[in-house]
């Protein structure tokens, strides 16, 4: 039986299913994994048992990632899966800040006991003429899941489109319009823009990666939608353009002491990825790389490990080494399954900036004294007995 602890509420109706061979646990020490979303574990206290973390959705900000690769804890997240849900209300946002929509829905709602009201709606209306988003100029910083498939939706509605990531995936690439016009610089980005949207992770080079200058950069009147991180934004840069009319409305998904009190701005409750299909398709990911990672040691989508696979554990026994992406560790660990005379059938080694990966089938199970000499290397920070 394999034990799971569950963080958040993955799914509105808290439906999760891991299937046979697994049991939800309500403590985490008395776990081997944990499955969960937005909570911050920054001074969680992790148990030991836990070796694999599961973040349904895309943003791994919360999760002290290196920390955890230090103790052998492989780190994934769910890239992509919420993806369209947030290009949707994206553009949802766009509208919105357009065309007075909900300006107009209130004036019905302040006026519901006027018996002309339908006389009086007409007169009404001029106040709540917008403008379209065709031919309009956007910003879109970030091309990664949600920002190619925003830019792309911007395309399709006649938008002139601009992208920036210096980072771009070859996949993202692929994806993206042609229409997308990509610029070398986040100022080339903002000059001129009407609308910028942010989405990017939040990291040393995206804190505060929006301020007075790249807003100042913008078309006046430019419309800011950040749904991102709360971090990539300057609020107190925000909050002034918008008394001053330099930015005409701020999207924002992150309610903040200081976003609930900006004007001209609308605030969602972390609610991007808030869709029945995004959080389905966050848990189906997230749980099928647990599943793997705990009965094959196979690694796809973790931030904090490389990519790693052997297919189904067959052999008789298979063996999994988490490390420091040092010299000589395949050299060290070969050396000890040498003395217990183990036969390897296969072995793969896999590195990712700090940390790299060892998994081998050998066709006896190794000896438990061979299994503590192996977690004696140096560098070693965990070591898996899978099978
Ligand atoms: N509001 C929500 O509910 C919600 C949902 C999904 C994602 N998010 C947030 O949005 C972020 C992006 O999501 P995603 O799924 O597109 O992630 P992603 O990893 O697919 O894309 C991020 C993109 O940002 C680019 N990037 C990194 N640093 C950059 C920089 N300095 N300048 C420009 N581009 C840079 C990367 O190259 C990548 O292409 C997540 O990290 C998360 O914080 C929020
Ligand atoms: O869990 C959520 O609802 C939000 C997830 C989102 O912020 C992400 O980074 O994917």
């Amino acid at each position: 039986m394999r034990y799971i602890k569950t963080i958040d509420d993955i799914t509105k109706d808290g439906q999760v299913t891991f299937g046979e061979g697994y049991e939800f646990v309500a403590d985490a020490d008395q776990a081997d994994a944990i499955l969960m979303r937005s909570t911050d574990l920054h001074g969680y206290d992790l148990p030991e048992s836990v070796r694999a973390i599961a973040r349904c959705g895309a943003g791994v900000n919360n999760i002290p990632v290196e920390e955890y690769a230090k103790r052998g804890v492989v780190v994934f997240n769910s890239p992509g899966a919420n993806s369209n849900a947030v290009k949707e209300i994206v553009i949802a946002m766009m509208v919105l800040s357009s065309r007075g929509a909900l300006q107009s829905m209130q004036w019905v709602r302040d006026n519901a006991d006027d018996p002309d009201i339908y006389t009086h709606a007409e007169k009404a209306k001029k106040a709540f003429v917008g403008h379209e988003l065709k031919g309009k100029r956007v910003g879109v910083v970030g091309l990664g899941n949600v920002g190619s498939k925003v830019a792309n939706a911007c395309v399709q509605l006649g938008m002139d489109v601009y992208g920036y990531d210096p980072f771009i995936s070859v996949e993202h690439a692929w994806a993206l319009s042609q229409e997308v016009q990509r610029v070398a610089t986040l100022e080339d980005l903002c000059r001129g823009c009407d609308y910028l949207t942010v989405h990017v992770p939040s990291k040393a080079d995206t804190i505060r990666m929006i301020g007075a200058k790249q807003i100042d950069m913008l078309a006046p009147g430019a419309v800011l939608i950040n749904f991102s991180r709360e971090t990539i934004v300057n609020e107190d840069a925000v909050d002034e353009a918008l008394r001053a009319g330099k930015l005409s409305w701020f999207a924002t998904d992150f309610a903040t002491p200081k976003t609930v009190k900006m004007p001209n701005t609308f605030v969602t409750t972390h609610h991007g990825a808030g869709t029945l299909e995004a959080e389905a398709n966050c848990a189906d990911m997230a749980i099928s790389e647990l599943k793997d990672y705990l009965e094959n040691g196979n690694i796809a989508n973790s931030v904090n490990y490389p990519t790693c696979s052997m297919g189904k554990a067959r052999a008789a026994s298979r063996i999994a080494c988490l490390h420091a992406n040092v010299p000589n560790m395949i050299g060290q660990i070969t050396a000890v399954l040498a003395k217990d005379n183990a036969n390897v059938q296969r072995m793969v080694n896999e590195s990712a900036g700090e940390n790299a990966y060892t998994m081998f089938d050998t066709d006896e199970h190794l000896d438990d004294e061979t299994i503590e000499e192996l977690k004696r290397i140096p560098s070693i920070y965990r070591v898996r007995v899978i099978k």
